[in-house]
């Protein structure tokens, strides 16, 4: 291997320098426009006398340093080098070296063009899109959200509070139109809330972070027939990947192994036509996975499948929680899903009105009942064993209730 070659492996820049690069910037924007907009409410109120040219002089720094400080990031040098580099080893390689070192130099230098590109895009969308890190544990924290479709609508969400750890799995329940749909909603950034404050693993969600924290998020939604983009399974699991700029080279591996976790890798050639419904939504599933979000949100995803569909779903979220340590929010009118569940959400009228495990959820019936909740039929089995003097614990499968039993 040529030093030259060497060299440049050891210093070489990353996918990770890129993501970093792409925070930066996106930080320094936000300062820079933050600083603007205080400019510009500065001026208003130095127009109506309200501040003296002091004031508005120390608003004018700040803009500019903030300013500076983003113009020198945007002048950033180092992913021009790094492709400048090893374009130069790469001309430099005589026919004394090997096709391997031929090869693997080449290699390099679609990588570091690649990097190059991504380095050109991300000026462009002022570093929007980078990865954010997960600086806690808790996947989703929403505070005091407060939410109304319109000023003059009264309020779909009233003080909603709760915190998803990671690695949970949380299932939103309540009666039609208790506010389950708008939390979702909440949730990925299609609404946002009108005061109140959305944090992805310790990031603040706000309309400018939204691009990079939706990277964090997955979802299904409820009919597999509008999720279909792609003529074939691959196709289709292709598509988000495409968008990500994934590499053509691995992109079939990528493919594969998320078709894989949903056993779906035998259906890549298969139209969508040819699918169940729940072999459908297994796809849809796998089109998400392949974006590798922490955090999955199903919104109704069962509630159009045969049972033989609803199960194989059912069965994927405990999969993701169990196996890949994925955390997921399930949207559900299936009142037997929330044994499956490490928390519940109960929602009704817009209000949060209780948050625990399917234990003390389930305590508490006749609440449920109140509220137009069914309870599962394994609890209308144990409830009907106890009037009839049986007691029992809760259980969260047939299996465990028979066996008590028994
Ligand atoms: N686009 C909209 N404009 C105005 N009001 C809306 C809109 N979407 C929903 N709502 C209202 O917001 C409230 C909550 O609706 P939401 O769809 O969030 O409830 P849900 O619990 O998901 O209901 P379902 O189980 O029927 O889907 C309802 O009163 C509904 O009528």
């Amino acid at each position: 291997m040529p030093e030259s070659l060497k060299k440049f492996q050891s210093t070489k820049l990353s996918e990770k320098d890129i993501n970093d690069f792409k925070k930066e910037l996106h930080n320094a924007y936000l300062e820079f426009l933050k600083a603007n907009n205080e400019f510009y409410k500065i001026n208003q109120k130095y127009k109506q006398k309200q501040v003296n040219k002091k004031e508005v002089a120390k608003v004018v720094e700040i803009k500019k340093q903030k300013s500076k400080a983003f113009k020198l990031i945007l002048k950033e040098k180092k992913f021009k080098e790094n492709l400048k580099f090893i374009s130069k080893v790469n001309k430099n390689l005589s026919t004394k070296n090997s096709s391997i070192v031929f090869e693997k130099s080449k290699e390099e230098l679609i990588e570091a063009k690649k990097i190059y590109k991504e380095f050109l895009a991300s000026v462009k969308e002022m570093g929007r899109g980078a990865e954010l890190d997960q600086l806690n544990d808790i996947a989703i924290k929403a505070e005091n959200i407060n939410f109304k479709y319109n000023f003059d609508l009264p309020y779909v969400l009233n003080d909603v509070s709760f915190e998803i750890k990671k690695g949970e799995y949380v299932t939103v329940i309540g009666h039609n139109g208790s506010g389950k749909s708008t939390l979702s909603k909440l949730l990925i950034g299609a609404l946002q809330p009108e005061s109140g404050h959305l944090s992805l693993f310790g990031n603040y969600v706000t309309i400018d972070t939204l691009d990079q924290a939706r990277r964090f998020l997955g979802i299904v939604f409820q009919n597999p027939d509008n999720q279909f983009i792609g003529s074939s399974v691959e196709a289709d699991i292709a598509f988000g990947l495409e968008n990500k700029r994934v590499e053509p080279k691995l992109m079939h591996d990528q493919i594969y192994e998320a078709a894989k976790k949903v056993g779906m890798e035998n259906f890549l050639d298969k139209e969508p036509l040819m699918l169940s419904g729940g072999q459908k939504q297994r796809v849809a599933i796998a089109s998400v996975l392949a974006l590798s979000p922490e955090i999955l949100i199903f919104d109704e995803a069962t509630s159009m499948l045969d049972p033989k569909g609803n199960r194989e779903v059912k069965e994927i979220m405990v999969d993701l929680r169990d196996n890949m340590g994925k955390t997921v929010i399930s949207i559900t009118h299936d009142m037997d899903e929330i044994l499956n569940a490490d928390k519940v959400i109960v929602m009704n009228k817009g209000q949060m009105v209780k948050f625990g495990t399917p234990e003390e959820v389930l305590k508490e019936k006749e609440f449920l009942r109140s509220i137009k909740l069914d309870v599962p039929f394994l609890s209308l089995v144990e409830e009907a064993l106890e009037k009839e003097g049986i007691k029992i614990k809760h259980s969260n499968t047939m299996d465990e209730l028979v066996s008590q039993i028994c």
